[in-house]
């Protein structure tokens, strides 16, 4: 055993640089920690973890993690509070704090400099997700009890009955609320920028070029369906620059001036609870929509798209699929905000099935581009067979043929 110890002493002096040897030993380490922790390691861990985010946030706004970070030597206390213009004796609380949970190293006594975590806290996007978890997530977490125990722990599923509408003090959906604070949305949309910039995404597990088969100027290729701002519109631009065909953001109006300008993207304000006006388009997409709504409202979002689909049009749902069993704490994590900020849910993967058929979808394909998340391109057609008269539907018959394709 000391000689196991001593091998994780080297390795965490030389971590391997290779990513996935990186995320193996992480795996591993992590393993290791669970079956060893001490009891009373658990409860502190458990009781305390709050502090955490807190006093990241504080340093963040402090400016600590990036003062650090962009140091090459170590810096004294008294000059991080001179920059930060934080009391010195508060901040040396905080410091050591940052140092017991190694976000900071403490390099001498009142002196610290940056470690790897350092340095990614200070990422602008991460350092506005924290923002975001503290200042919009963390209220909701704190009003879950009392209002779960006041519901009488049914299963939250009304996006204005929700504990984010007892933390914030509000009757409004939390997406209504938010776009009146501006503080919240800088960070939420750089935040999310930050998540998905430069990852994988659905464009990796879905064959546009392929699905559009050569479309002409004035062919309806995609409408991103309640799109934010526009990053996947961007995206797309992006990764099919030669792609001829309209490209639509569709959001509500006072989303849709936020939009960041993209040449050949169109914008047009739509409400999703009513029906689709872009008839026969090659690629209807909804990212992060049908998480925010509970069933019943999820069928009437996608019946409003279904009766715009022409036998050339599929959906592609681009959402978490948490697994029937052994989802990883990444996907079931976003599921507890979803709850408490939303009244929502992410769904297994018997739940998505479930929804797209109750809605008259016939799941063609899905495809996992995250492992962490499980998020996932869900490709689907209309269902001829739910409907009376039969749709037409080339890809349907196909596929209905196939009981293998059947996910
Ligand atoms: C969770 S965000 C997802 C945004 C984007 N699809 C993405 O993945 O980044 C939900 C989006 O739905 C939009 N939305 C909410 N209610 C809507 C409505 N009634 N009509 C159109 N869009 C709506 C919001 O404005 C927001 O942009």
């Amino acid at each position: 055993m000391l000689s196991l110890a001593s091998q994780i002493e080297t390795a965490a002096s030389s971590p391997p640089i290779d990513a996935g040897e990186r995320r193996a030993l992480y795996d591993a380490a992590k393993k290791l920690l669970n079956v060893t922790e001490d009891p009373f390691d658990t409860i502190y861990r458990v009781n305390n973890s709050p502090m955490i985010l807190t006093f990241s946030h504080i340093a963040c706004e402090l400016g600590i993690f990036n003062s650090l970070a962009n140091s090459t030597v170590p810096i004294t206390t008294t000059t991080l509070a001179q920059s930060s213009k934080a009391d010195p004796l508060l901040l040396s609380r905080i410091l050591c704090f940052l140092a017991s949970h190694d976000l900071i190293m403490e390099a001498d006594e009142n002196s610290y400099a940056a470690t790897t975590i350092t340095r990614t806290l200070a990422r602008p996007g991460f350092k506005a997700g924290i923002a975001h978890s503290f200042m919009a997530i963390m209220p909701c977490l704190l009003a879950a009890p009392q209002f779960l125990a006041d519901t009488k722990y049914a299963n939250p599923d009304d996006l204005v009955h929700s504990p984010f509408q007892a933390a914030h003090n509000t009757k409004e959906p939390a997406f209504a609320w938010a776009m009146r604070q501006p503080r919240i949305m800088d960070d939420f949309n750089l935040w999310m920028s930050e998540l998905h910039d430069g990852r994988k995404s659905w464009l990796d597990v879905f064959d546009f070029a392929e699905h559009a088969s050569n479309p002409s100027a004035d062919t309806l290729l995609f409408v991103d369906i309640g799109g934010g701002i526009g990053q996947q519109c961007a995206l797309l631009k992006k990764v099919h620059p030669k792609l001829l065909g309209r490209v639509v953001l569709q959001d509500q109006p006072f989303v849709i001036p936020q939009a960041i300008p993209v040449e050949g993207v169109e914008k047009q304000s739509y409400d999703i609870w009513t029906e689709q006006p872009l008839k026969g388009a090659k690629v209807y997409y909804l990212r992060n929509i049908l998480h925010d709504y509970p069933d019943e409202k999820s069928i009437t979002i996608i019946q409003n798209t279904l009766s715009a689909m022409s036998s050339e049009s599929v959906l592609v749902i681009d959402e978490i699929i948490i697994p029937n069993k052994g989802a990883h704490s990444r996907s079931t994590e976003i599921d507890m905000t979803m709850m408490v900020s939303f009244a929502s849910t992410e769904r297994t993967e018997k739940q998505w099935i479930s929804l797209l058929n109750n809605a008259g979808l016939k799941v063609l394909s899905k495809k996992v581009y995250n492992d962490a998340t499980g998020q996932s391109a869900i490709i689907a057609v209309p269902d001829c067979s739910f409907f009376f008269p039969p749709l037409p539907h080339p890809r349907i018959s196909a596929v209905r043929c196939d009981p293998s394709l059947d996910v």
